[in-house]
């Protein structure tokens, strides 16, 4: 269940004056995810997800919602943060800060096709280059600073081989950002965890991508990298799947091509987004945050997907 807070309809009614959306027809708490409040909204204007941020605070979350607002009016099917009067995105209700973004059509597709990943490919691509005049800036709070901080603390839970894996990793990574192939990467805004659960389809159309907060300014690289590891890999074994990879790698092409750099570094950064989520999954199940609302995920299944994509492979471009 995701429903930290209890929000009346009376709070409701109000935000939606506010946001001057007409009458409130339904409120309806949604049960999935972990880290929010989320409620579905029906107003007079239009179906809605109200989020109440449980974790995140009023001085990190403009930029989240702008970039989801730039990308919304770029065409990018995205939830669109409703402004007030002013032109206020971030909002109160119940005491938390919150959000009132449009809601999208369809379901998340737990088992994609070469189809389905040819769609979030393309979309992938046009949402990295709808994001290029995005003026806001936030590094990705889960990059390379982060892992170097969280490696040492995750460690004296591991087993020694494990222990050695991660390190060795991370010592490739330090060493992989200090290149110059590495500086040479084109960056901007990424979506940076744009996992199945995280898109939604209605039937083969891609309604759209959201859950954005954990977006930051990053390569794009490390962004279809993260991608390629949860679309195009075979969830129980963590093995790479060749078509489904192939299909979302032309896809992104066919808008964007990759640079000699990017076709060069793709292998690392593969191996950079397994570790990431390793990383995160092993601080979630070993140090649960005091009060934690999140149910950690499996850190064993980004340890398999690393250390396959450690393995000498074949060149995806
Ligand atoms: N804009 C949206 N449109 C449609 N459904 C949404 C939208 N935002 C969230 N949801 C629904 O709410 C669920 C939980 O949202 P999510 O962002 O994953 O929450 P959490 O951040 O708590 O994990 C999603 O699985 C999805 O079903
Ligand atoms: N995709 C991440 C966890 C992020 O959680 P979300 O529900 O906010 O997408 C993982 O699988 O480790």
């Amino acid at each position: 269940m995701a429903v930290y807070t209890e929000v009346s309809s009376k709070e409701a009614r109000e935000l939606l004056r506010r946001l001057q959306l007409g009458k409130l027809l339904a409120l309806q708490g949604i049960e999935g995810g972990i880290e929010n409040t989320n409620y579905f909204v029906t107003a007079e204007a239009g179906e809605y997800v109200l989020t109440l941020f449980e974790r995140l605070t009023f001085e990190q979350l403009p930029f989240y919602l702008h970039l989801m607002h730039h990308l919304a009016h770029a065409g990018i099917p995205v939830p669109d943060p409703q402004a007030d009067r002013r032109g206020a995105i971030l909002h109160t209700v119940a005491g938390k800060p919150a959000a009132l973004a449009t809601r999208l059509r369809g379901k998340s597709q737990l088992a994609p096709q070469a189809s389905h990943c040819a769609a979030v490919g393309a979309m992938l691509a046009r949402m990295h280059l709808a994001g290029r005049d995005y003026e806001r800036s936030q590094p990705n709070l889960r990059g390379l600073p982060w892992w170097n901080e969280t490696v040492p603390v995750v460690l004296p839970h591991l087993t020694p081989e494990q222990a050695a894996l991660l390190q060795s990793e991370l010592a490739y990574q330090n060493h992989i950002a200090a290149s110059s192939a590495y500086a040479a990467l084109p960056r901007g805004p990424i979506h940076a965890d744009l996992f199945r659960d995280n898109v939604m389809f209605e039937g083969e159309e891609l309604t759209g991508f959201f859950d954005f907060y954990f977006a930051g300014v990053d390569t794009w690289l490390f962004d279809l990298a993260v991608c390629l590891n949860d679309w195009a890999i075979d969830l129980p074994t963590g093995a790479h799947d060749a078509e489904r990879a192939a299909a979302l790698l032309a896809a992104y092409q066919d808008v964007r091509a990759l640079t000699a750099a990017e076709r060069e570094l793709l292998p690392a950064m593969l191996r950079a987004g397994a570790l990431r989520f390793w990383i995160s999954r092993l601080w979630d199940f070993h140090l649960p945050r005091e009060a934690s609302l999140l149910k950690p995920h499996d850190p064993t299944h980004f340890e398999r997907v690393l250390r396959q994509r450690v393995r000498p492979a074949p060149a995806l471009v």
